[in-house]
């Protein structure tokens, strides 16, 4: 019988094979296939950029660190819990169990020690400003009694990025709904009093089932592409651009290549005003975040301290007295950020900053079908698009390319997925980006989870540095 499991690790085979990769650590993760809850599965689709994944996360959360188990799953919880992310509560409450965690613990934020408690605030910032972090947070937790070493603060930032970045993944493929859905089909879980030791999922959800399909499309149509190229051209349009208008695409492959071909000087002045004019359109876009809607369910809503708290757009930080941009020329990832987190919490650093780098130049040279295709100027711009949402600005980059590759809609989403994941829904991620494939539309998914951590840690550990 072909279960659930062989098409998984199938799906994967075609993978390998279809981009290439170099990569020789299939064995492990094979081996380990039955472990992955449905995210980690959906994230195996790009197995180049998973290997770091994986290695990061199972070393903050099950490697030797500074900080107990229970406690990395109780800050997966409440990181989570601030992003209404129901999935990655519910799932980290059952390795919290399954690592001896204290069930009172799960009654909510009263109920835990003084020590964890006081790190809330810090999680609270970070999740919806980590502009307002300061050194004065880092500072309360390292004095007095019942005091933080600076190694055990800078993994719980570590594991508290992972899960807030990690919670827009989760919404932005549209996840959470499904998963809420399957999991209801599930057997009953485990009592508090029963923790279950292994994770392990049962039905597959339908984005997932659509994926494997995906990639077996794919496979089928490499195995042609080797016996005449002609058809598998036709069969690109046909078959992958599913009766959509490709216009889209060629318009964007264009605006691609002319900023490829034309490099035009900018002054410096004209460089800054183009960041602040990308900026204020992204404070302007019409998102549901002004009406403050705080809808937080019964079963988490006990993890969550001032529900209200939420992203605010730089406009209205200026209210605040903050000097708003972040300039990577002052304070960056691979100056700074890197070397300080490396001998803080050994070795961390490497592993951030692989994975970094994988997600940030992941590439199959492939748009919606297409081959051979330098999609680097597209990528370039998602990923520091995120990242001025977060008020960082990248002083070498001309933002208005932003605006010449990505339009209002995938902003729009791109926007709502960093700063209200909750409120993406599947129709949102359906219908941006419709020519793409579903594994293209998760590699985006993948930039906003990576952009958004590491724009998160540099604003942490630029005020750890202080
Ligand atoms: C996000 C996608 C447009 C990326 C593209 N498929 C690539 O391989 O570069």
């Amino acid at each position: 019988m072909h279960t659930d499991m062989d098409s998984i690790v199938d799906c994967y085979d075609v993978e390998y094979e279809h981009n290439n990769f170099g990569y020789n650590n299939k064995q492990w993760i094979m081996d380990n296939v039955d472990v992955y809850d449905h995210v980690t599965k959906v994230i195996r689709y790009h197995p180049k950029y998973f290997e770091h994944y994986i290695k990061t996360h199972r070393y903050l959360m099950y490697d030797d660190g500074p900080l107990p188990f229970t406690t990395r799953h109780y800050l997966a919880i409440i990181a989570a819990a601030r992003n209404k992310c129901n999935y990655l509560v519910n799932l980290h409450e059952k390795e919290f169990l399954a690592e001896g965690g204290d069930t009172k613990w799960l009654n909510g934020l009263e109920f835990i020690p003084q020590k964890l408690r006081a790190i809330y605030d810090i999680n609270k910032i970070l999740a919806h400003r980590p502009w307002l972090l300061t050194k004065e947070h880092i500072e309360r937790l390292t004095k007095g009694t019942n005091s933080w070493s600076l190694a055990e603060v800078v993994h719980a930032i570590v594991i508290l990025s992972h899960f807030h970045s990690l919670s827009s993944f989760v919404f932005s493929c549209g996840l959470n709904q499904e998963l809420d859905a399957s999991l209801k089909n599930e057997p009953e879980s485990p009592t508090v009093s029963e923790p279950e030791p292994v994770i392990k999922p049962s039905t597959t959800p339908p984005f997932i089932q659509r994926l494997k399909l995906e990639q077996q499309r794919m496979h089928q149509m490499m195995k042609e592409q080797e016996e005449n190229k002609k058809i598998l051209q036709q069969s690109n349009s046909q078959v992958l651009m599913n009766g959509v208008n490709s216009d889209n695409i060629e318009m964007l492959m264009k605006r691609m290549q002319d900023l490829s071909d034309k490099k035009k000087e900018c002054s410096e002045t004209e460089l800054s005003n183009r960041f602040k004019n990308v900026e204020l359109q992204a404070a302007q876009l019409t998102s549901p975040a002004d009406v403050v809607i705080v809808n937080i369910s019964p079963s988490i809503s006990h993890y969550v301290d001032d529900p209200n708290y939420a992203y605010q757009d730089f406009a209205r930080r200026g209210a605040e007295n903050i000097p708003h941009t972040f300039r990577i020329q002052d304070y960056s990832w691979d100056d700074h950020g890197y070397s300080l987190v490396n001998r803080l919490y050994n070795d961390v650093g490497f592993l951030l900053d692989d994975k970094f780098r994988v997600a940030y130049n992941l590439t199959y040279k492939t748009l919606a079908g297409r081959q051979n295709v330098d999609t680097s100027k597209f990528r370039r711009a998602i990923w520091n698009y995120i990242q001025c949402i977060f008020g960082i600005r990248h002083d070498d980059y001309d933002y208005g390319e932003v605006n010449k590759l990505l339009d209002r809609p995938l902003k729009t989403f791109i926007k709502t997925a960093c700063c209200f994941p909750d409120r993406i829904t599947k129709q949102d991620y359906d219908s941006i980006l419709v020519e793409l494939l579903d594994s293209e539309k998760v590699h985006v998914n993948l930039m906003i989870l990576e952009a958004k951590n590491q724009a998160m840690l540099l604003y942490a550990l630029r005020e750890l540095n202080r």
